[in-house]
């Protein structure tokens, strides 16, 4: 039977009986809190990270006005989960050891910009919201092979033709991307409170903030008559850059059951997270903001060494051993990395690539954090999938690999571990966009904003110069090293031939 749902008043009814051992409930009471941050892309990630600091910050201070208002992007799904349970989700904690549970109460409301686009820009343009977030996935911002915005795209021309209307008066028309709907309510804001605001950027992008902003920049730019706009932008609105980290695999069953165990809740919104946490956030407001820095996060004037030692270290090694571990039949990112070959590529491409092109943030051991990375992967209970981490391989390894590579090459070395992890993803590309891959007793299918072209390019002998010819992904620099094209093609040859039906 299933128990009853989690929401204010089955929470409540718990309490009041004694919390189970394992659980704990809202830092704050989610009841006193008013919306004082909206975050764009409400998925796992934010649930699992922001949303849990954002509270804790309010315990800290005490402060009521740092409530959540968290946007869906392209389903009401998560509107649907937490609207009925009255925002509150739980956090299951993957600790090696004992699981524990925490229900969050800082998400107060929940929009889907397909019927709430309205409500959405009322928020952003609310005197009383100072910050705006983000996460929205590497292809969410929608950026052109210059990485620059594609404004060619037809939803993007269809948000920038609402955000002109939107200079003048109120266009209700549905937002159809995140740059789209932030650039709506930047011009709403200006039109009505004129209040600073902070856009706090939490992808896994290189300088995140700046790369937001040039994109705002390039959104206001195509807007005739936006002048005004823009320089208001200018003086009054803060982009910092900010490195986020903690591990959050998408929910299974088993970490349902596993919940419910815990509370005795049936919980539709609750997310996973390993008990590692780490927020660098670049100390530049516009205005107030939650005291962060009371709940784990770290203010810092300099995040860039923070960033690059994170995409670096952590997200290149993880995509490597998602897409060799999934070509070997491993369904995890535990089970790949325990498979003894691919925990010496892992290690052989931080060593020997990695580490070289990085200088240590301050306090920072690049050597213990490499260790730290790979315990933190070899965790069994949390159950990242290696699919899961292989998807969007083309936004990813530009930002996670490759300037690595191209590190490498201008120091005259060619980096044979990261044309390892290359050709492990061109071999992946060819296994599932040929419907030959299956882990985990699942065919995979190819996940990639670029699936269609991928697949014709890796279909042919010349798959790694077909590949490596896409600008959208490689740099020149890379691209066109032939020594790197050599390593490529070496690694490719050498991987082993997919295990049958596994
Ligand atoms: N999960 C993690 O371990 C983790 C850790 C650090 C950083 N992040 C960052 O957070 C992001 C989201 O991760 P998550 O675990 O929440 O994923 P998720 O799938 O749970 O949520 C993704 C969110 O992005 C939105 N989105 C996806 N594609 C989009 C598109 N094309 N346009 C607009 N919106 C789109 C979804 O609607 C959803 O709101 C990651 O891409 C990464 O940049 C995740
Ligand atoms: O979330 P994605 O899909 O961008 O990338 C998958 C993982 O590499 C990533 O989410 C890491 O788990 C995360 O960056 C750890 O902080």
């Amino acid at each position: 039977m299933t128990p009853p749902r989690l929401s204010a008043s089955t929470w409540a009814e718990l309490a009041a009986r004694g919390l189970p051992d394992g659980v704990r409930g809202p830092a704050v009471d989610p009841a006193a809190l008013t919306v004082g941050q909206v975050h764009l892309g409400i998925g796992a990630f934010h649930r699992a990270h922001q949303a849990v600091c954002t509270e804790d910050a309010a315990a800290a201070t005490g402060e009521t006005r740092w409530g959540l208002l968290g946007v869906t992007q392209r389903s009401p799904r998560v509107a649907a989960q937490l609207g009925p349970q009255d925002g509150l989700y739980g956090v299951l904690t993957t600790a090696p050891d004992a699981p524990s549970l925490r229900v969050v109460g800082s998400v107060r409301d929940v929009a889907f910009p397909g019927t709430d686009t309205a409500r959405v820009l009322d928020a952003v343009a609310a005197g009383t919201t100072h910050v705006v977030s983000l996460t929205v996935t590497e292809k969410g911002y929608r950026r052109a092979p210059d990485g620059g915005l594609d404004t060619a795209a037809p939803d993007v021309a269809a948000d920038l033709g609402a955000a002109t209307t939107e200079l003048t008066r109120d266009d209700e028309a549905a937002a159809l991307t995140p740059i789209g709907m932030l650039v709506r309510g930047l011009v709403r804001r200006y039109r009505t409170s004129r209040a600073p605001l902070t856009v706090v950027c939490c992808d896994n992008l290189t300088d995140n903030g700046t790369v937001l902003a040039g994109l705002v920049g390039q959104a206001l730019a195509a807007l005739p008559g936006s002048d005004d706009v823009a320089a208001w932008v200018g003086s009054s609105v803060r982009f910092p850059s900010t490195m986020v980290d903690r591990i959050v695999p998408a929910t299974t069953v088993a970490h349902h059951a596993e919940a419910a165990a815990l509370l005795g809740l049936h919980d539709e919104g609750l997310v996973v997270g390993e008990p590692f946490f780490q927020w660098v956030v670049e100390d530049d407001f516009a205005g107030p903001r939650p005291a962060w820095e009371r709940a784990g996060a770290t203010l810092t004037h300099d995040v860039a060494p923070f960033e690059r030692a994170k995409l670096r270290v952590l997200n290149a090694t993880h995509s490597t051993l998602a897409y060799h571990g999934a070509l070997r039949g491993h369904a995890t990112i535990a089970e790949a990395v325990a498979d003894p070959d691919l925990e010496a590529l892992a290690r052989a491409l931080m060593d020997e690539d990695v580490l070289p092109t990085l200088q240590a943030p301050d306090g920072m051991d690049l050597r213990a954090y490499r260790d730290e990375v790979l315990e933190r992967f070899a965790n069994p209970r949390t159950g990242h999938t290696t699919v899961q981490v292989a998807m969007d391989g083309s936004q990813k390894l530009p930002v996670r690999l490759l300037g690595t590579v191209a590190d490498r090459l201008a120091a005259g070395a060619v980096p044979h571990a990261a044309a390892a992890a290359v050709a492990g993803w061109v071999a992946y590309v060819r296994a599932a966009s040929s419907g030959d891959l299956v882990v985990g007793g699942r065919r995979v299918v190819l996940d990639d904003p670029l699936a269609a072209r991928l697949a014709d390019a890796v279909a042919g002998p010349d798959a790694v110069d077909r590949v490596l010819a896409l600008r959208e992904v490689f740099p020149a620099a890379v691209a066109d090293s032939v020594a790197f094209r050599d390593a490529v093609s070496a690694a490719l040859r050498d991987l082993s031939p997919l295990p049958a039906g596994r």
